[in-house]
């Protein structure tokens, strides 16, 4: 488990980091989003023991992370701007890797070269392509075997192909090794399909964190057609977030799990009445309640 709390960090008086908390739970894959300049990467790099935070802490199962070696053999990181020796290869780099996590695994670098068939694991590194840096880092970082595996926009100038390799290989880790995943994005859309837990930052501080299954069995949308065309009184203490009109179809976003709702919306007689789920975009807009228009921009 990772734990941030309370982190506070600034940059000559600038709170990048205000008060942050956030929990990540092992084997979790969990996803971090915010609109630019919320504090991603700085978190980032305190978790992977870069930054000392000014105060709080971050701790991986308990320990301090920062200038703790045994803690940080244990974590690897995929930064948004790689960084490598000046003309190190993938094989330089693998060598250099090996040396320094106790669990690299040997046999699948080889095995990984089939998937990263285009990366020339005799070229510097700084000298290919984007893309195929990205895949450089992934091919490594997954030789590492980490117990914790933190990316921060990790996706950004793969092709679709590559990046569904990727999260293949890295959802397989997950459920073969109980690798820990922590992952940055802007782009919510993108962690949908492959986390388990999400985690909304909005200037230096964690807004909600959930799990997936607990976001979407708390929140249904609900499309119901009545006899009359206005919507009739509906008890006070239905928890509405939010009610729309389409010519006669109604659209309730109401709190609460499908099987409840559907019975209580039942007894007021509808000719016709569908629970449906709401995506994870439509979940926070609702859940944050609209007040944040920072979060509303990510999310939409
Ligand atoms: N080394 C630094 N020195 C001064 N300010 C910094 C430094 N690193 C980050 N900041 C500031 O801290 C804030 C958070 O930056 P950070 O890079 O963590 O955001 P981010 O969420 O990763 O953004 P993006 O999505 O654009 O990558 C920004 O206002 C940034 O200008």
């Amino acid at each position: 488990m990772i734990e941030a709390k309370n982190v506070v960090k600034t940059f000559d008086g600038f709170r990048a980091l205000d008060g942050l908390t956030m929990t990540v739970p092992k084997g979790s894959i969990y996803g971090l989003v915010g609109p630019n300049g919320a504090g991603k990467s700085t978190l980032l790099r305190h978790v992977t023991g870069v930054y000392r935070q000014d105060s709080g802490s971050v701790l991986l199962e308990g320990n301090p992370i920062y200038e703790n070696p045994e803690a940080k053999a244990r974590i690897a990181h995929i930064p948004d701007e790689l960084y490598y020796f000046l003309s190190a290869s993938t094989r330089d780099m693998m060598r250099f890797y090996r040396g320094f996590y106790p669990r690299f695994d040997q046999n699948r670098y080889q095995t990984l070269k089939e998937v990263f068939s285009n990366v020339d694991e005799k070229q510097p590194i700084r000298r290919l392509s984007k893309g195929m840096q990205k895949q450089s880092a992934f091919w490594l970082a997954l030789c590492c075997r980490p117990e914790v595996l933190v990316l921060d926009e990790p996706v950004d100038g793969l092709d679709p192909v590559m990046r569904r390799q990727v999260w293949s290989l890295l959802m397989g880790d997950v459920a073969e090794w109980g690798t820990t995943v922590l992952v940055s994005s802007h782009n919510l859309r993108e962690l949908e399909d492959v986390c388990d837990h999400v985690g909304i930052l909005s200037h230096g501080k964690v807004l909600l964190e959930r799990s997936l299954s607990d976001l979407q069995e708390n929140v249904v949308k609900m499309q119901i057609v009545f006899q009359e065309r206005e919507l009739p009184p509906l008890p006070e203490d239905l928890p509405l977030l939010h009610v729309s009109q389409v010519g006669r179809i109604h659209t309730l976003i109401v709190r609460g799990n499908a099987t409840e709702v559907t019975n209580r919306l039942a007894a007021y007689a509808p000719i016709l009445m569908e629970a449906l789920p709401l995506t994870l975009e439509e979940i926070f807009i609702y859940e944050l309640g609209g007040e944040d228009y920072a979060v509303r921009d990510i999310v939409l």
